[in-house]
């Protein structure tokens, strides 16, 4: 079972590459878990997937309540996680207790919060009251307007040695994984070899123990331009609309419904 952490831990140990894709709602969660991924990540990226928003900033934690609700719903053996979506948990290691508690009773097995040092403090709270926690750093998209656009993190020798000590701390602090997003392979490659907790990568490259992607980048259902290191699988939007179109034909055309 993948929803237990133990077998990520025995994975990165072994040399096992575990996989995650975005889900967002029952349907989507169902495909995912038959298809045998890994986990799924209830990611608040459904703000701009889903509810049409530029960045993640509006999603509320009802939003992701909702969504996770739904996901969880169609998930038997994948591991479940929640993002903790932008001020819901920043402010006291309280406000994110409550809020992860939510996230926790409508189905998730673990939340994701971004942030480096400043977050220390709270994973340790939340690591120590019956919440598993995915520590997220490099690109986080809810520093958007601070970072001045959704740009590649940890190219300078200093901001990729800060990374290292943020990915430590949140390690010794209780995270039990960690998610580097938009960072160089190697410095990826570097803090997987130095962190006792498997770490998930988006963008930053093959050297860590499992991968993440949107959900709507892989099936091609992304109207936006996808980042370019998401790989689609699928021409989802083509085939969606072909099909809708075939069958607004076939009304017109009286050709269905039949008889
Ligand atoms: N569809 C989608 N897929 C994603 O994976 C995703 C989103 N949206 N939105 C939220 C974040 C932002 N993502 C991104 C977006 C761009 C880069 C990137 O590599 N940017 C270039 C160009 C930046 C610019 O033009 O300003 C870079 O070199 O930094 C990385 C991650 C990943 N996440
Ligand atoms: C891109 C992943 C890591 C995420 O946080 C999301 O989908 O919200
Ligand atoms: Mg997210």
């Amino acid at each position: 079972m993948s929803k237990n952490l133990a077998v990520w831990e025995k994975a990165k140990r072994e040399g096992r590459k575990m996989t995650m894709i975005t889900a967002y709602d029952y349907p989507f969660a169902r495909l995912a878990d038959a298809a045998g991924v890994d986990a799924v990540l209830v990611g608040d990226s459904l703000g701009m997937m889903v509810a049409g928003e530029a960045d993640t900033l509006p999603v509320s934690l009802e939003q992701m309540e909702y969504h996770t609700r739904i996901v969880a719903k169609g998930i038997t053996r994948a591991l479940v996680m929640a993002d903790l979506p932008f001020g819901s948990f920043e402010e006291s290691p309280a406000q994110a207790f409550r809020a992860s508690a939510r996230l926790l009773k409508a189905g998730a097995d673990i939340v994701k919060l971004e942030g480096g040092a400043p977050m220390v403090e709270t994973v340790s709270f939340l690591s120590q009251r019956a919440i598993p926690v995915c520590a997220h750093i490099g690109l986080t998209p809810q520093h958007v307007r601070q970072l001045g656009g959704f740009k590649r993190q940890g190219k300078t020798a200093d901001a990729a040695a800060r990374l290292i000590e943020d990915a430590l701390a949140l390690a010794e602090a209780g995270a039990r994984m960690v998610l580097m997003e938009a960072i160089p392979s190697e410095l990826a490659t570097e803090i997987t070899k130095r962190v006792p907790v498997p770490t998930i990568g988006i963008g930053a490259g093959n050297g860590t123990d499992g991968q993440v992607l949107v959900l709507h980048d892989v099936l091609g259902l992304n109207p936006d331009k996808a980042p370019g290191f998401a790989k689609r699988y699928l021409d989802g939007a083509d085939l969606v609309q072909t099909a809708l179109s075939q069958y607004a034909e076939e009304v017109r055309g009286s050709i269905f419904p039949q008889g």
